[in-house]
């Protein structure tokens, strides 16, 4: 199973399958349901380690890292849920602050400031091989931060509720999150450059 890069006027290049790595089954659960077969791929599980500084630094270094190990074609991403009032903070660190803070801490970060609006960011990053740079896919959905309402079985969802709608991410059905989502912002651009690039697949099957 291969995929195959169809150059206009040569001869097609085949690589190796794109493998998407991150240790989050949550994001992986979104990036299966909203790729749906637009582009298969695998993925593995692997909490990779990450700069501090620029999200897109950040989303570049891991698909360096990525491409390392698996020695092929990755896709990696970071997600950032930035708060205006806090000059875009805490950024791609909400990892920890939400562990740390739970979702009644992300609230009161922002009680000395009457600007609730936020925005949530994801960045995808592709790497052909461990010697190609990067490029990187961003998507942003703006809202803002609210007391947690929804269930709580993704990070940050429960406060964070998008502009347009009356419900948070985890209070709306998985596939209205995934219309508007960060996320499927991102992943659209990803799709587009696949097709604009003539990256062909071979196998329209999971593994
Ligand atoms: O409510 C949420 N809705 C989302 O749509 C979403 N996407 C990511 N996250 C959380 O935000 C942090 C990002 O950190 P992050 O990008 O480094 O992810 P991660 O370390 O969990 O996985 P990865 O780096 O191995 O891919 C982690 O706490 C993720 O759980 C989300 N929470
Ligand atoms: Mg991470």
């Amino acid at each position: 199973m291969a995929a195959t890069r169809l150059m206009a006027g040569s001869v097609p290049v085949k690589l190796p399958p794109v493998t998407f790595v991150t240790g989050n089954a949550k994001k992986l659960e979104e990036v299966k349901v909203i790729l749906g077969q637009s582009i298969p791929f695998q993925s593995l599980k692997l909490d990779l380690p990450e700069l501090q500084g620029d999200p897109e630094d950040i989303a570049k270094e891991k698909a360096r890292l990525a491409a390392k190990q698996v020695k092929g074609p990755v896709l990696v991403e970071d997600t950032c849920l930035c708060f205006n009032a806090l000059k875009g903070l805490p950024g791609p660190y909400i990892k920890w602050f939400l562990q740390k803070l739970g979702h009644e801490g992300l609230n009161n970060m922002l009680m000395a400031y009457e600007d609730k609006s936020a925005y949530a960011m994801c960045i995808f990053s592709l790497a052909i091989g461990p010697n190609s740079e990067p490029i990187t896919f961003v998507g942003k959905t703006p809202g803002k931060i609210v007391p947690a309402r929804g269930p709580n079985d993704f990070g940050w969802d429960p406060v964070f509720q998008p502009d347009g709608y009356e419900q948070t991410y985890a209070e709306m059905p998985k596939e209205e999150k995934n219309k508007i989502s960060h996320r499927s912002r991102a992943l659209a651009l990803v799709k587009s450059h696949f097709s604009e690039a003539g990256i062909g697949l071979e196998t329209d099957e999971w593994t």
